[in-house]
């Protein structure tokens, strides 16, 4: 069977992708090659029946994919890419490293390469991630079809056409997950505080946060008008979200960590 897909990389993101990809059996294990040095993911990744190399040199030498993935650190990408640019005549490269632009990618990889930039998140393991894609000019039709047909594998797909956003949508999205995890943590605990056992306390919080998500997502109603269904006049949400919403307090702390988010990207497309 041939490779089409080389992915560098099988930690927290390349894994999920990987996991999705296999799962839904988008890609069935043989057509993927994976190149882990820690010797714990590559045994993950094997276990999904996927064939998995400590590094480049271990490439079977007729290797010929159409699409090379780099989930690496962005610090490593200077010392990881430069092993890959031998496919650069045939295969299209994407990244999802947060902050490595375009520029710093055609810098390592030659500036005929084609170059998709991606930003996924981690719900992409069960098929629920939101994946924004940035394609440079050299992206054949052909080949932004496969990605995306790849990647809507791991869910919804949506693509941009100034780079520019990249960060913005990176600490959306990309880190998003994070902060909604960091949200049921803190219900959680504010539930316990208040006498629940934790156990039900996290039950409560999670089934909450799921079932919101997924409400908002299948009625089409707007998320305010959906918080107003919630809210009868002068009761218990009304008087919880006079703290929450008086003087636009979580409002502005999600825009203060969002902020930093996006400045954190700039700074690591500068390193
Ligand atoms: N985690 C997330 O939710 C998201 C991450 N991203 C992006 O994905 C990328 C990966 O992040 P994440 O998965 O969290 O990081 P991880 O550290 O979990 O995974 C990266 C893996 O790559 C391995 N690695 C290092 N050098 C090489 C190399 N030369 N060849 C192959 N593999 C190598 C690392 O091994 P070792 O640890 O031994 O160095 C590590 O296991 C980052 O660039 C990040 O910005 C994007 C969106 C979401
Ligand atoms: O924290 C990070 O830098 C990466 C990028 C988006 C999610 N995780």
């Amino acid at each position: 069977m041939s490779v089409k897909l080389l992915l560098v990389g099988c930690g927290n993101m390349g894994f999920a992708m990987l996991d999705g990809w296999v799962r839904s059996a988008k890609l069935v294990p043989g057509e993927v090659f994976a190149i882990e040095p820690n010797e714990a993911l590559r045994d993950r990744a094997a276990r999904l029946g996927v064939p998995v190399a400590a590094s480049a040199d271990d490439i079977p030498a007729d290797t010929d994919p159409t699409v090379v993935i780099f989930a690496v650190k962005p610090q490593m990408m200077r010392e990881a890419v430069p092993a890959y640019r031998r496919f650069a005549d045939k295969a299209a490269f994407v990244s999802i490293a947060a902050g490595t632009g375009v520029a710093a990618l055609q810098d390592l990889l030659g500036s005929d390469a084609a170059i998709i930039r991606c930003m996924p998140n981690t719900p992409a393991a069960i098929g629920k991630g939101m994946m924004v894609v940035y394609a440079n000019p050299n992206v054949s039709p052909e080949t932004r079809e496969f990605v995306t047909e790849l990647l809507s594998a791991s869910g919804e797909v949506a693509e941009i056409d100034d780079e520019r956003l990249m960060d913005a949508v990176t600490a959306v999205s990309g880190s998003g997950p994070a902060y909604v995890f960091h949200f049921i943590e803190c219900l959680a605990a504010a539930g316990e505080k208040v006498g629940l056992p934790a156990d039900v306390a996290k039950l409560l919080a999670m089934q909450t946060v799921y079932g919101a998500a997924s409400l908002a997502r299948e009625s089409g109603e707007e998320p305010g008008r959906l918080r107003e269904q919630v809210t009868s006049p002068n009761g218990t949400t009304a008087a919880a979200l006079g703290v929450l919403m008086g003087e636009d307090r979580l409002k502005s702390l999600v825009a203060d960590a969002v902020e930093a988010a996006r400045a954190r990207g700039e700074e690591l497309g500068k390193s």
